[in-house]
């Protein structure tokens, strides 16, 4: 390949973490010791919060009454959408059995968990389509008890939006608490809520980690980092639409990169010159992550041909794909690694991250390599079983007890031999 980078992310620019996980492991281990009051007491220290724990119904009811009809209807139609293509995902795990041999069924199910844990970051921004994303999806999934938690936004504690959504979504237990304490409470099953059999959401260093370490004892959807997009784009992309959306992605953070794949100079050129503009006329805050993000990560790749600015693709196997390109079709049989792909320059990352249906909690850093996003089947249990009886039984308990002993394991062959016998 003769790829050209137009533009490189600086070396070394991924931070280290080791300080957030002993710092987690320090807290998960009071937490657990010391319980409620301990996780009370990281709530005031880190997030200044004195109040109440569980959002109470009288809360939840009048956080509704205060939000303006429009913002309700909003939600309302996000969270629509997210339910549909949850449940029709949900639809397509399909119970199966099969005869094995006359007389001998064995069978899968798709068993949901009974209690999940939903964490809604709330630090930098209010992630209200966070909380949609993860309780809707644990809903459509049937899991029977469902409990959010979120940081205290100020002395008001969690936002009216966000306690809208929650409810809205499904959630039976809304917890006003961030970070560490929120998502040990979830998994130890502190404030009258039972233990989270998985954890889901997204979350800052601390939050990933904390879920990263209670994995084994709890289910999770997935390790994330921070978030991240990939933009393939043709002589026919429009170079300020390519230009707004890699601006839209890295207001995420200073540690979102966003990188562009390209065959087209003119385009690459133009984007380069085009994004420190639009930055320009962003709010202060948001400029201030998405000049650190530009200058430090973005990446512009400069490719002969779409099938290599394909394998590239592959190659950075992005959270978001958007492919601004001729041909939509021939990209979505090529690409293999994304967490959610975006066909053409009338839709966006953003419509996937706030409304549109299909999850935004995705694989980041790589990890489209090996996963896909948050779906039904994170909070579901594929599971087997099996039934034997007559001849067919016969047939298994004699390889089972030779098999048995080949290995050596004598009590295993009889547990075989008395259905021999007995019958
Ligand atoms: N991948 C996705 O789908 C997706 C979507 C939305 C947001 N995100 C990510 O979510 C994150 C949001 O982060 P945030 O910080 O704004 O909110 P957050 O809710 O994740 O974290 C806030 C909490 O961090 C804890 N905290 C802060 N400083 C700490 C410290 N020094 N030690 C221990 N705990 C500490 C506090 O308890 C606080 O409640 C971002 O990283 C963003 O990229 C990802
Ligand atoms: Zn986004």
């Amino acid at each position: 390949m003769t790829v050209r980078f137009l533009k490189s992310a600086k070396p070394d620019s991924a931070q280290q973490q080791s300080s957030v996980r002993d710092r987690v492991l320090d807290m998960l281990h009071d937490i657990e010791q010391g319980g409620e009051a301990v996780a009370l007491r990281y709530a005031s220290e880190l997030d200044d919060w004195h109040g109440d724990v569980v959002v109470s119904e009288d809360e939840i009811a009048a956080a509704a009454a205060r939000l303006d009809p429009s913002v309700r209807a909003d939600i309302e139609f996000a969270h629509a959408n997210i339910q549909k293509f949850a449940k029709a995902q949900r639809a397509t795990l399909l119970d199966m059995e099969i005869e094995m041999a006359p007389g001998f069924v064995a069978g899968q199910r798709s068993i949901p968990v009974v209690s999940a844990g939903c964490y809604a970051p709330g630090g930098r921004f209010s992630h209200v389509a966070s909380a949609l994303m993860t309780i809707t999806t644990a809903k459509a999934a049937g899991v029977e008890f469902v409990a959010a938690a979120s940081p205290p936004r100020g002395p008001d504690g969690i936002a009216d939006e966000m306690v809208y959504a929650m409810h809205l979504a499904g959630a039976q237990k809304i917890l006003c608490m961030g970070g560490v304490q929120a998502v040990a409470a979830m998994a130890f099953g502190f404030f009258d809520i039972p233990r989270a059999d998985v954890l889901a959401g997204p979350g800052n260093a601390w939050v990933a980690e904390a879920k990263r370490q209670l994995y084994g004892r709890v289910g999770i959807d997935m390790v994330a980092g921070p978030t991240d997009s990939l933009i393939v784009a043709d002589q026919s992309a429009d170079p300020a639409v390519v230009a707004w959306d890699m601006v839209g992605q890295m207001e995420h953070g200073a540690d979102s990169p966003v990188w562009l794949v390209t065959d087209s100079s003119a385009l690459a050129s133009g984007v380069l010159a085009l994004v420190p503009e639009l930055i320009a006329t962003l709010p202060a805050s948001n400029a201030k992550s998405a000049t650190a993000a530009w200058e430090n990560l973005a990446e512009i790749v400069v490719c002969d041909d779409r099938e290599e600015m394909a394998t590239m693709a592959d190659r950075y196997a992005p959270e978001h794909l958007h492919v601004q390109a001729r041909d939509l079709d021939w990209w979505l049989t090529r690409l293999r690694a994304y967490g959610s792909l975006f066909l053409g320059a009338e839709t966006t990352v953003a419509f996937g991250d706030k409304a549109a249906g299909p999850n935004h909690v995705l694989p980041t850093s790589g990890a489209a390599r090996y996963t896909g996003g948050l779906s039904v089947h994170k909070f579901l249990k594929t599971v087997t079983w099996q039934r034997a009886t007559g001849e067919a039984a016969r047939q298994v308990a004699e390889v089972t007890a030779r098999i048995s002993r080949l290995e050596g394991m004598e009590a295993h062959a009889r547990t075989a031999d008395i259905r021999l016998t007995s019958r």
